[in-house]
């Protein structure tokens, strides 16, 4: 994104948790500060230096799979940290499992970040959140002692399910090294369509009517409005339909399935889309199905490359909310006419505001794309936008994190008493505030100060 810059004099690779125990124990004596990195495709600073002299431990050394388990009911995957999630995909597939996560960052983000940031994705619809699908960890605690919670069963209910807070803690407490996660039994048969429709008000009644229809058998409903389609299709990510079809259009969904038995998920798709098309009045104007597995990916690629696209149309500020599907359009709408008010909108500033996202979860991604980043847009951005979810009782953060990008802002999304217990487990684990500093929490106000760190002097941020 060229948003967050920072430096660090020193970057390790460790190859082994002890490895990784003694870096930490080291840097725990010495109170110098690690920022925990994986692939480095997370959206919110979490993984760049924040000045404090911090260093940098990489797990991209860490990618053995540890185990895997075809035959009992579970089908677990145990591997270490560094794993990069495509790899991972590959190693199920001859198996004919899957991984229960999926993000179009699959190519270069790795498990253990996965994890730490409790990424969401495009497969959460289905599969649920990695609170649910990952069953143990391996962590390496602030002190440098190795947390081993790698446990493969599904069912363990002896008292504080500690792993759980690592995930989404975003290597404020620690850093995981290794991951046991589910890996449901790979789809027989995948289908997907992408239906442009006339108005956003069809979305909604679309989504009720896909889960109706398909019940089972859907697996993704994602939403992209006219201008992220339009940016996806400038950039060539993927291709979706003809620009005749497109057009009139206001926004665009894309419905996947996924079932047992192909004829009867494609029957069922398309039957869904005559119903669609055949009605008085129709929730869409038109829709793809694709047709082979080219087709299908085209489609994908369309909804999964709007990121890419956006950075190569300029500097993204991104809002990952929560909010009530119908409040959609809504934020998108009333954050242009944000812009517009402060005379932003325009080539020179802001050239567009676009919305896209996982409906399914209730998770709008909100792009505002700038010829550059400037205090000017931000102030006018921020605190807007967050006041904004605090109105609709939202999150502001869904699936992203809240890294260096959003610590100050917790307070939208949790109340007081939560951030206050949420600073106690930080200082029960971490008192010397090695781990990632600066990510998550908000700065302590009044007496309380961030513990000091030594600098070691090569901490920058640009
Ligand atoms: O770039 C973004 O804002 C969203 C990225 C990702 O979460 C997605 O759903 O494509
Ligand atoms: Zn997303």
């Amino acid at each position: 994104m060229g948003k967050y810059h920072g430096t660090s004099s020193t970057v390790l690779r460790p190859r082994t948790t002890k490895e990784v125990s003694e870096i930490v124990k080291y840097c725990n004596e010495k109170r110098i500060g690690i920022v925990p990195q994986g692939g480095n495709t997370g959206l919110v600073g979490g993984s760049v230096p924040t000045g404090r002299g911090e260093l940098v431990v990489s797990l991209g050394s860490m990618n053995k799979v540890r185990h895997f388990d075809p035959v009992s009911g579970m089908c677990t995957l145990v591997a270490d940290a560094g794993c990069v999630l495509q790899s991972l995909t590959d190693y199920l597939a001859p198996h004919n499992h899957i991984m229960p996560v999926e993000f179009g960052a699959k190519g270069s983000c790795m498990i253990g970040g996965n994890c730490a940031t409790n990424a969401g994705g495009v497969r959460l619809l289905r599969y649920g959140s990695l609170h649910g699908t990952v069953l143990g960890l391996e962590v390496v605690l602030p002190d440098g002692t190795i947390l081993d919670q790698l446990t493969t069963l599904r069912k363990d209910n002896t008292g504080y399910d500690l792993k759980q807070l690592f995930i989404g803690s975003e290597g404020t407490l620690g850093i995981i090294t290794g991951v046991s996660i589910l890996t449901p039994p790979a789809p027989q048969a995948s289908s997907n369509a992408l239906l442009a429709l006339p108005s956003f008000d069809s979305v909604l009644p679309l989504f009720k009517r896909a889960k109706r229809e398909l019940s089972e058998i859907l697996s993704a409903f994602e939403f992209i409005d006219r201008g992220a389609y339009d940016l996806s299709v400038r950039h060539g990510q993927g291709r979706g339909m003809s620009p005749e079809e497109a057009g009139g259009a206001e926004c665009f969904v894309l419905i996947e399935t996924s079932g047992g038995r192909r004829e009867h998920d494609e029957e069922k798709l398309s039957d869904l889309l005559e119903h669609l098309l055949s009605e008085d009045k129709p929730l869409i104007n038109t829709g793809v199905l694709s047709q082979d597995a080219t087709q299908f990916s085209n489609i994908w690629s369309l909804r999964e490359g709007i990121t890419e696209a956006v950075s190569k149309e300029g500097k993204a500020y991104k809002y990952d909310i929560s909010i009530p599907l119908s409040a959609f359009k809504e934020v998108v709408d009333a954050t242009k006419d944000r812009l517009r008010e402060k005379g932003l909108l325009g080539p020179h500033a802001v050239k567009e505001v676009v919305g896209y996202g996982h409906i399914g979860d209730g998770n709008l991604h909100l792009n505002v794309v700038a010829a550059a980043y400037t205090s000017e847009i931000e102030a006018a951005l921020e605190p807007f936008v967050y006041e904004l979810v605090g109105k609709y009782k939202g999150s502001i953060s869904a699936e992203h994190g809240l890294g260096v990008m959003k610590a100050h802002a917790l307070h939208y999304s949790k109340n007081g008493i939560s951030i206050e217990w949420m600073r106690r487990i930080k200082d029960l684990f971490d008192p010397n505030g090695i781990m990632n500093p600066g990510k998550v929490l908000p700065p302590a106000s009044g007496a309380s100060h961030e513990p000091s760190l030594k600098n070691t002097g090569s901490g920058r941020v640009a």
